[in-house]
């Protein structure tokens, strides 16, 4: 299972706004995850949490470019979460190797021939436009199976297209997109059903990390725990992706120390045993 960190290079992302908000910061942070054993960093300019105002391209560009650039000349494996083709094709150029994009490519119609004209690993994650249209969510509930079998479907389509545009199967990962158009209960759901979705042959992403469906279940009194007191639960969820019988290509995480401990726990409670 790899471990993707979490570097948002925003003012205003739901769990780490503007903590490190300007390139130096960005890149130390970074540096940090993969001493703390992150395989992939994901840097981000643009939050995508509900009702957050669109940056310019230009000023995601100038966020996400200069620390894309200082990483891999570092050599760390560097993943851009946009949905816009022209930082994805700007930040390929600057090294990143992964197109993490949270639209799966609905966003921007240039996203898919920029990844296919590239070598790119492409993330499509499970989006809905205007995911914040409560209307979207009942969807899920009149139809049998759910969340899991419409998530399902959904992915299999976004998976054609992105084939028919040129992008080779063997570069494509697919996320479920928990907290994206879905209801807390939709997020445990796909989090219980990931093996139907495993089911469309591809590596899967999970990017429960500090979610508002994690800080809901640890809230009392209606409110929602604080984002940066979820990372507990968050490892509990990471515990139990390890231990499904199929663990996820990766996890995409803030706490990567964290994670790796909790992976190297379940990796000597499971490993077999040298002579019994
Ligand atoms: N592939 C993928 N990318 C993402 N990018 C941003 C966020 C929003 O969370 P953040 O504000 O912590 O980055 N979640 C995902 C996710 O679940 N999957």
């Amino acid at each position: 299972m790899l471990v993707m960190g979490v570097v948002n290079v925003t003012p205003d992302s739901f769990s780490d706004g503007g903590l490190w908000d300007d390139a130096e910061s960005a890149i130390a942070h970074a540096l940090q995850l993969v001493d703390e054993g992150a395989d992939i960093v994901d840097v981000g300019g643009e939050s995508t949490r509900p009702g957050a105002t669109r940056p310019l391209v230009t000023d995601e560009l100038g966020r996400v470019i200069p620390v894309i650039e200082a990483l891999a000349a570092a050599g760390v494996t560097v993943s851009v979460d946009t949905m816009r083709a022209e930082v994805a094709e700007r930040a390929i150029a600057a090294g990143a190797r992964i197109v993490n994009d949270v639209s799966g490519g609905l966003a921007d119609e240039r996203m898919l021939p920029v990844v296919a004209a590239s070598e790119a690993t492409y993330v499509a994650m499970h989006w809905r436009a205007h995911s914040h249209n409560m209307a979207d969510f009942a969807v899920y509930d009149a139809e049998d199976g759910g969340v899991v079998s419409i998530v399902h479907a959904e992915l299999q389509a976004r998976v054609e297209s992105i084939e028919a545009a040129g992008v080779d199967r063997s570069r494509l990962v697919l996320d479920p997109g928990l907290g994206f158009a879905k209801k807390p209960d939709h997020d445990w759901s796909l989090l219980r059903g990931l093996d139907v979705l495993a089911g469309l042959g591809l590596p899967l992403l999970v990017g429960a990390s500090r979610k508002s469906f994690v800080g809901r279940l640890l809230g009392d009194r209606g409110a929602l725990r604080p984002p940066t007191e979820r990372d507990d639960a968050t490892l509990a969820i990471t515990t139990w992706l390890a231990l499904q019988p199929a663990p996820v290509w990766g996890v995409r995480v803030h706490d990567v120390r964290g994670t790796r401990d909790a992976l190297a726990v379940v990796d000597r409670l499971t490993r077999p045993p040298l002579v019994e």
